[in-house]
């Protein structure tokens, strides 16, 4: 679908305007008597022909179209299943001839809002058209307040308010609606694996799965496994055949994490498969047909490593129709205190617990640091001052104090924990989670995690927890 499409499908929303009805029906004194009845509620449109129709689409986007079974040519079932799967499509009502049972259930299949078998009640006829712009205004409805809402800089679970992620998050709104591939740049930690998810929770494939693949944590010859899938015997180890994430994401979503580091042969598989919708298995003779919607991510800027000869032309153009930019936390510190306020009420319920306050000093060093690691090092550096401070409130000694601990001598990060840091945040996190499994009772939760009583209670007193 053309982002024209999407775009057309937001305009005929004000609500002064009377709702569209385009009537698609090869017979002149049929659309003749329908335009008569709804012509008080709709500006009527009318077709006598598929190509007609998409010739009126183009120009004149309806809400609702009453579309003709049987038609001259190419039939209604046609123009149907080419316009349903776009979000931004109109209400379709489909009307067949008389007995067409299999039709309405291969109609309703294909997207179709309803249909109607001849010869109908015009009461009903009324009632299902009247339905139909209902829902359809509803939709928008939606559509409005969430664009809106991610010009106020919330996009599910990412914020940001700056301007840089408000119009960001606004294009990346649009672009949910639609099918396109995009791709997701960024330094590493900006959100680009939350983004895509986001994406995909606003699709048309939500209901699918999301399937995810790091491109870069695994060698050439496991990418291909695992994207592609394979036969039983295809290699030594391949006890059984599996599918792969291409095949695991039909109709869904296909997230291809780091595809700058992907080696120039699986450059060109990825290629072949979604330029034919189709996949081989490994040690496979068919192939088999997918149909996923892509979102890449990479934290290289890829235009630069196509000219460097590191990536493929002809694959970026297929897999960013749209690019979406994430910018790095550095050049956005205005989003800082509003990610901590997130940041700290999940803490807050991670931990069961209120936790110191942040203080306005506290938050000011945070606006100070450069972020290297992004909005991952901020929420682990936070994490770290929630667990740690000794106050009621956060200093910006305590964030210093997490950022260079005292028995870390290398990092100058605050992203990265020592040893024994990481580990008081595991056993807060995991212990907090089982005395909460059960009900905060000592002696079940020991039992549960096979630990003595008393160590547990040690434990909690050393760890300072509250219970449940
Ligand atoms: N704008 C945001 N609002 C809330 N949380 C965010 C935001 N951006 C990132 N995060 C959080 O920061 C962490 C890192 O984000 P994510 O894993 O999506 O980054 P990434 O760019 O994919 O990193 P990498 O390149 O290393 O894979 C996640 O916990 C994510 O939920």
């Amino acid at each position: 679908m053309a982002l024209a499409a999407l775009w057309s499908g937001m305009i005929g929303s004000e609500p002064d305007m009377k709702p569209v009805l385009l009537v698609v029906d090869d017979e002149e004194a049929a659309r003749y008597a329908i335009g008569r009845l709804f012509h008080s509620d709709f500006r009527i449109i009318e077709a006598g022909s598929v190509p007609e129709a998409r010739q009126r689409l183009r120009t004149d986007p309806p809400d609702v179209i009453l579309l003709d079974y049987d038609l001259p040519g190419e039939n209604g079932l046609a123009l149907l299943k080419e316009l349903a799967p776009d979000p931004a499509a109109p209400a379709i009502i489909l009307i067949t001839a008389y007995g067409g049972e299999r039709l309405a259930v291969e109609a309703m299949k294909s997207g179709a809002y309803d249909y109607l078998a001849k010869p109908y009640d015009i009461e009903e006829l009324r009632l299902v058209v009247n339905r139909a712009t209902e829902r359809q205004s509803l939709k928008r409805e939606v559509e409005h307040l969430r664009y809106a809402r991610a010009g106020e800089g919330q996009f599910g679970r990412m914020t940001g308010g700056s301007p840089a992620m408000r119009q960001l998050f606004q294009t990346a709104e649009r672009v949910a609606q639609s099918d396109l591939p995009v791709l997701i740049q960024g330094e590493s930690g900006t959100g680009k694996d939350v983004l895509a998810q986001e994406i995909h929770a606003r699709s048309p494939r939500s209901a699918r799965r999301f399937v995810a693949l790091n491109c870069s944590a695994l060698p050439e010859h496991l990418v291909e496994s695992e994207l592609f899938g394979y036969e039983k015997g295809a290699f030594t180890g391949a006890a059984s055949a599996r599918a792969g994430k291409f095949e695991q994401a039909h109709h869904g979503t296909l997230f291809l994490d780091e595809i700058g580091d992907m080696a120039p042969a699986t450059q060109a598989k990825i290629l072949r498969a979604v330029e034919n919708g189709a996949v081989e298995r490994l040690g496979g003779v068919n192939t088999v047909s997918v149909n996923v919607r892509t979102i890449s991510a990479s934290n290289k800027d890829l235009p630069q490593a196509i000219r460097d000869g590191g990536f493929r032309e002809d694959l970026y153009y297929r897999l960013a129709a749209v690019t979406l930019w994430i910018p790095p936390l550095r050049d956005r510190r205005d989003d800082i205190p509003a990610l901590v306020d997130l940041f700290w009420r999940e803490l807050r319920a991670k931990y069961s617990r209120s936790g110191p306050d942040m203080s306005r000093e506290a938050i000011a060093r945070l606006q100070d640091h450069t972020w290297p690691g992004n909005v991952r090092e901020l929420r682990n550096a936070l994490e770290r001052a929630f667990v740690m401070a000794h106050g009621d409130s956060v200093t910006a000694a305590d964030i210093q104090a997490s950022a260079a601990p005292a028995s870390s001598k290398s990092s100058t990060s605050l992203d990265e924990p020592d040893y024994r840091e990481a580990k008081r945040l595991f056993e807060i996190e995991y212990l907090t989670r089982k005395l909460r499994e059960n009900g905060g009772n000592v002696t079940r939760t020991a039992e549960s995690i096979g630990m003595a009583r008393q160590s547990l209670q040690e434990k909690i007193r050393e760890l300072g927890l509250a219970r449940p």
